[in-house]
């Protein structure tokens, strides 16, 4: 691992910052963007990963994945046991480079439902313009959409039935033309992709021809975060980091891991005042100023680390660590969630070929590398776009469902829930159970990857066809283990603690099934490679409690809410107790989204500067 040389260190200590960015990654890179667009406003980046550039690990949408465990690309890490999840100790993935997640995600971009986003504004008691409207310029603010050459909408092409629904804003106007993230339609669909949206219509799942316009239900063909042109990867960094960098009031230092953050012992009407950042090098600490503000921006998993480093978080757990509280804020690291997934492999029969082809057929392979390389285009830059986001009530009997909502709603008042049911999580509770009976949003995602687990079968094309919670009523928690600044803190999501979250998923399962049974996807299917055909309802749950996965969408960890009800950050994005601390990432996102994220961080770092910049003098 490269790390910054002592003159690059004393050059970045010595200048005098305005803000400092702690975390170069999907939010933060907008932040620092934003913020420098002002050549009189100084801007430090401190990211703890490097800047990789020109990478063809992180460049060619087709290597995805292959970085995930790689400390030069990752932090490498995992939850505590999962007791619930088969004892295991599920991996956590996370970009730790600069870019951050950006950089090592599956490129999908999408958004969640109008009623989602209006549900921010509930628990930030109506302020700040956290709702569908005011927030709607901000999601679209970060993305250049390349509608042509590639215009086809392949999920409507491929659809077997008419009926396809395109309800919101119209998708000329829900969509983000001239920001900074290049987006497309995919470049090439496997074999598998248009019997998959057939079978779906068969189980009478709609074609969305809108899925940005606040209503995220139905199949839809996802654009990705690609640049057409080149067939590129997008990320924060290509997006927001390098057309800034020549700025000269814009500075970077990369492989610096922050401890904490600093504070002025004289308080400003009782509120703290943030004045420096302290990080590490090689073992060695540092520290640096800044006039104005700090921003953190270090992930879902890493904000409430630092925040905890810092003296803000539960003064019980802080003193037991020997650190003293700044701010006494219990809910930090609190109220985790995350979209978990189960699924099944199944292989094609002979002549369809899914992506396990680069791998089982070397000349097909070196002639896409060459493709690729002369064009950007191909199988290389290709992804696995087809989206579906189903409600429960779409997939199953009404009856089962409604008396499990009845269960559930039961155990939430009568506190029997296995959940730790502080104010913030009752609230989002009653809104999620609300959003279950209404039957409108999306509370599973079905996703299918042209390509099979572990080593692919020479005798046929492998594919998964997965299902994924979007509301888990499970929540966890992330909190340092120590006062020790590079130890990793203790990840625990409790996944699959709550029996609505097992059922869910089940539900899911069997669905995956009947989905497989349908023509014509069912007419290209060799057989079902794992797990076992014919499961019972026992042996199913078994089997997810054995094999289920994180999606790496992190959230909710300094919840934006109000304070009495166990938020983190206000309506500003001000960390509670301080005039001038923010946090601007995923961990502020107060209630679980039915979406892949990085779209809304994007917007939110987006709506951070400009909070930001509305408060300057
Ligand atoms: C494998 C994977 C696949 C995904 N697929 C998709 C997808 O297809 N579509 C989608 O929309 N979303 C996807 N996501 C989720 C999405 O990418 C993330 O939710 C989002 O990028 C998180 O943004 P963030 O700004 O909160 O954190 P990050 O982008 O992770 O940024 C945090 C940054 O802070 C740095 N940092 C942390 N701690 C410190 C410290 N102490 N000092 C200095 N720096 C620090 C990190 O190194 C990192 O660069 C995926 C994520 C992963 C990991």
């Amino acid at each position: 691992m490269e790390s910054p040389s002592l003159s690059e260190i004393e050059a970045f200590i010595s200048t005098p910052f305005d803000y400092i960015v702690v975390g170069g990654g999907t939010a933060g890179l907008p932040v620092a963007n934003r913020l420098s667009d002002n050549a009189t406003i100084k801007v430090g980046i401190l990211e703890a990963g490097v800047l990789h550039e020109e990478d063809p690990m992180i460049e060619i949408p087709r290597n995805m994945g292959m970085r995930n465990e790689d400390p030069k690309y990752a932090w490498v890490s995992s939850t505590s046991p999962q007791p619930e999840a088969a004892g295991r100790r599920i991996p956590v993935v996370r970009g730790k480079l600069l870019g951050g997640s950006s950089a090592l995600n599956h490129m999908g971009w999408d958004r969640g439902s109008k009623e989602e986003y209006d549900a921010w504004e509930l628990f930030t008691d109506g302020g700040g313009g956290w709702k569908w409207d005011s927030f709607l310029p901000f999601l679209k603010k970060p993305e250049d959409a390349t509608l042509a050459p590639a215009t086809r909408d392949l999920a409507i092409e491929y659809s077997a039935s008419k009926d396809v629904i395109s309800p919101g804003i119209p998708g000329e106007t829900a969509r983000g033309i001239g920001g900074h993230v290049k987006t497309c339609y995919n470049m090439y669909n496997t074999d598998v992709v248009p019997a998959y949206v057939k079978a779906w219509n068969t189980l009478k799942q709609q074609t969305n021809s809108n899925p940005f316009g606040g209503h995220a239900s139905g199949i839809y063909n996802m654009p990705q975060s690609i640049d057409y042109a080149t067939g590129k990867r997008m990320s924060a960094t290509s997006a927001y980091y390098t057309p800034a960098s020549s700025r000269p009031n814009l500075k970077l230092l990369a492989g610096a891991q922050v401890s904490k953050i600093l504070f002025n012992p004289e308080l400003i009407d009782g509120q703290h005042v943030a004045v420096a950042v302290q990080f590490t090098v090689n073992g060695n600490k540092y520290s640096v100023s800044a006039s104005k503000e700090i921003i953190l921006s270090a992930g879902a998993i890493g904000t409430p680390r630092i925040l905890e480093l810092s003296g803000i978080g539960d003064s019980k757990l802080l003193s037991n660590m020997g650190i003293r509280t700044i701010v006494d804020i219990p809910s930090v690291g609190e109220n985790l969630s995350d979209h978990i997934f189960t699924g099944i492999q199944y292989q094609a029969k002979p002549g369809i070929r899914t992506f396990d082809e680069l791998i089982l057929n070397p000349d097909f392979a070196a002639a896409e590398q060459e493709r690729y390389a002369k064009t950007g285009q191909g199988w290389m830059a290709a992804n696995d776009p087809m989206a579906v986001f189903t409600p429960l009530n779409k997939i199953m009997d009404e009856s089962i469902l409604s008396s499990k909502i009845q269960e559930i709603e039961t155990a939430v008042v009568t506190g029997k829930s296995t959940g730790k049911l502080n104010d913030l999580v009752t609230r989002q509770y009653s809104i999620q159970l609300e959003w279950l009976k209404q039957g409108k949003l999306p509370h599973l995602e079905f996703i299918m990857f042209s390509r099979g687990l572990g080593t692919p079968d020479p005798e046929g094309n492998c594919f998964l066809l997965a299902t994924g919670l979007q509301h888990p009523f499970g929540r966890g928690s992330v909190h340092i283990q120590s006062a020790d600044p590079l130890q990793q803190p203790s990840i625990n999501p409790r996944y699959l603690t709550e029996e609505f979250d097992v059922f869910s998923l089940l539900a899911g399962y069997r669905t995956i099934e009947k989905l497989a049974q349908s023509p014509p996807l069912a007419d290209i299917i060799a057989k079902q490679v794992m797990p076992a055909a014919h499961m019972t309802d026992e042996e199913v749950i078994q089997y997810i409690r054995q094999a289920c996965m994180s999606s790496s969408h992190y959230m909710g960890t300094a919840a934006m809410a109000a304070r009495e009800l166990g938020g983190v950050v206000n309506h500003n994005l001000k960390v509670y107790g301080t005039t001038n601390l923010r946090v601007a990432d995923a961990s502020i996102i107060p209630i679980p989204l039915a979406a892949h994220l990085q779209a809304t961080v994007y917007a939110i770092g987006e709506k951070a500067a400009a909070l930001i910049k509305s408060e300057q003098v």
